[in-house]
């Protein structure tokens, strides 16, 4: 759905992008996570074609009026009610020039709902505060049905209630549009996206399957069960060139760090059965999505 090859933004000399090849595929659920000047906004802004590239190829697959976009800190005119600004929004989605039927009324209903504003929708805008004017904007994003969905940090001026809600919708829209979200809430990203970027500095450091990250690509860990002897299986195991440490734990558990997946992968269960213990389990540990990330930017 979403395309970039070599893509490169310089604000003067400084690369708030740096040579990135972005995918997302159509359908995803994608997160763009990176700490606070990492590049979200830029990137974003370019796939939405509200910034351009320094270098690079971008493309989107998609229509200039099947795609969303959400900024960091949305703005509307303060005179309009909610109720306004997401009929404003679906009126603009579909070139006319005001909501008429009686679907598109219930349409907008319906997503202010979703977006936690029925009970605000007819107060002014100008009076939101700044998580209710980032559920405005989701519901804005929203009311067109649109086929890509760009959100740039949508639920990082909301409560921790607010931030669930923001979730769950997101988690509705899987299977109905293509969803780049950025954020630099890690929790967030694990919980809702099924493909994820790291970017770091300007460069995607890792990009793919959020299962890819989590199970052993950026710190790849086996925890092992053993009958008994937890503390000599992590003895050998600590022994072998591959693993970067072994470390046993209560209940005949042994956590294995290893250097590389490919090797533990070939060299595991030869070394485990070399130490004659009677395994009960052996399985990938899974991290957390800051854990990984903090291995990959260390
Ligand atoms: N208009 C601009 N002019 C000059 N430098 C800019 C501009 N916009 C962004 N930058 C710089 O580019 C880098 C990337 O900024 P960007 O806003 O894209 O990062 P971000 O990951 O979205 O950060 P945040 O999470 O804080 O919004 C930062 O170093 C920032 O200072």
């Amino acid at each position: 759905m979403i395309r970039t090859h070599g893509l490169v933004k310089r604000y003067g000399t400084h690369a708030a992008l740096d040579g990135v090849d972005l995918e997302v595929p159509a359908g995803s659920v994608y997160g763009l996570a990176g700490p606070n000047g990492a590049g979200k906004t830029t990137l974003l802004g370019i796939l939405a074609g509200l910034r351009k590239a320094t270098e690079g190829e971008v493309t989107v697959a998609a229509e200039t009026g099947e795609v969303a976009v959400l900024p960091d800190t949305p703005r509307f005119d303060p005179w309009l009610t909610g109720r306004e600004v997401v009929a404003l929004a679906l009126t603009l989605g579909s070139g006319t020039h005001s909501v008429t039927t009686r679907e598109d009324a219930e349409r907008v209903d319906e997503v202010l709902e979703q977006s936690g504003l029925t009970d605000a929708a007819r107060r002014r805008c100008g009076g939101y505060s700044r998580g209710m004017l980032q559920r405005l904007g989701i519901a804005s994003t929203l009311v067109a049905r649109p086929s890509l969905i760009l959100l740039d940090e949508p639920a990082s001026a909301l409560d921790p209630q607010g931030r669930r809600e923001v979730l769950d919708l997101i988690n509705t829209l899987r299977g109905h549009a293509t969803v780049l979200f950025s954020s630099h809430i890690l929790g967030d990203v694990q919980e809702v996206c099924d493909t994820v970027g790291i970017l770091h500095h300007g460069r995607l450091l890792f990009q793919g399957p959020l299962s890819d990250l989590l199970v052993g690509r950026a710190v790849p860990r086996y925890e092992l069960r053993v009958r008994d002897g937890a503390d000599a299986v992590a003895g050998a195991l600590s022994r072998e060139a591959w693993v970067s440490s072994a470390t046993a734990a209560e209940g005949g558990i042994v956590h294995v760090e290893v250097r590389s997946l490919a090797d533990a992968e070939r060299h595991l269960m030869g070394a485990l059965a070399a130490t004659g213990a009677s395994v009960v389990s052996m399985r990938p540990e899974e991290v957390s999505l800051e854990r990984a990330f903090l291995e990959l930017t260390s």
